[in-house]
């Protein structure tokens, strides 16, 4: 039997009851959530909804204020997040701003095995230098491995951090927006990516918050909506991403559609409300 000391070793994500206080302002929760090995989670809801709080959870960031949570099978608090920063890869616009501008791509990717980001060692082992163009290789960008990271494109960038946090080979991927800032041709791009990224057996369990529901990749599984650090909804994403419930998470009427397992939203019109436009 599962207790509260300990997690279902299938639960990549295990929060029970969790919530985040800060300055007596309840910023997520209380909510539980469990991701397991083989899922596809998307995260999505309006500004400030907590998807970054929850994150930062996810990724041993930061402890839950009340409640249990288990990252990997390892109870927040109770281990050292050294421990799991190898397990666990995560790409965001804030570790984009720590990578130092004239930092050769490959090294931004093969620092991941180590940990660290800037330069921190002059020599790598073959053994990880090959894993870095593997990593670089998934994520199309196995051309820019010798450009500096300062002289790349957003897109570029995206790609080579996420190539960066699939470095360690981890059991756990979360990625925070990362097709923000990016044009349509960037975004399509990282959308197919990260589409054969969930194909693959082998790949993490993913955790992907966006704004944009176009920006959700074909094979992802769940979905969890969250609005003012509550769940509107969690499950299924067939279940979840409902034109109720983005109307419910964004407080306006939204319409959805789905072409070739892609999403697409917009603000409802009002019946009628066409019409009188035009007179
Ligand atoms: N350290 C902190 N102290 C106080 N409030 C905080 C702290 N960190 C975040 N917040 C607040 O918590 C709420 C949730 O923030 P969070 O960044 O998790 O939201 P988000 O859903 O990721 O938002 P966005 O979509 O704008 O990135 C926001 O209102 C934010 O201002």
């Amino acid at each position: 039997m599962v207790g509260v000391t300990d997690s279902d070793p299938d639960l990549v994500i295990d929060f029970r009851d969790v919530t985040v206080v800060r300055g007596g302002t309840t910023l997520v929760g209380p909510l539980s959530w469990q991701v397991e090995l083989d899922e596809r989670w998307v995260v999505i809801g309006p500004n400030g909804a907590g998807k970054t709080t929850l994150l930062r959870l996810a990724s041993a960031e930061l402890y839950p204020t009340t409640g249990t949570a288990f990252v990997l099978a390892e109870r927040l608090g109770r281990v050292e997040v050294r421990e799991l920063s190898t397990r666990v890869g995560v790409t965001s616009a804030a570790l984009a701003e720590r990578v130092p501008a004239d930092e050769v791509v490959s090294d931004v990717v093969v620092s991941a095995g180590y940990s660290v980001l800037g330069r921190w060692r002059e020599q790598y082992d073959d053994v990880d230098r090959e894993q870095a163009v593997e990593s670089l290789e998934t994520m199309g960008a196995e051309h820019l491995a010798e450009r500096r990271f300062g002289t790349l494109s957003e897109g570029e960038r995206k790609r080579v951090l996420i190539a960066r946090a699939l470095m360690t080979d981890p059991e756990l991927l979360l990625m925070d927006e990362p097709a923000a800032g990016l044009d349509l041709g960037g975004r399509e791009e990282l959308v197919d990516r990260l589409s054969r990224l969930a194909a693959d057996p082998d790949a993490p369990a993913t955790v992907l918050i966006t704004h944009h529901v176009e920006e959700i990749p074909n094979g992802f599984t769940h979905a969890l909506i969250l609005s003012e650090g509550g769940v509107v909804a969690q499950g299924l994403l067939s279940e979840v991403l409902t034109a109720e419930n983005l109307t419910k998470a964004f407080r306006q009427q939204i319409a959805l559609d789905t072409i070739d397992g892609r999403f697409f939203a917009r603000r409802a019109r009002r019946p009628g409300g066409h019409r009188r436009a035009a007179e």
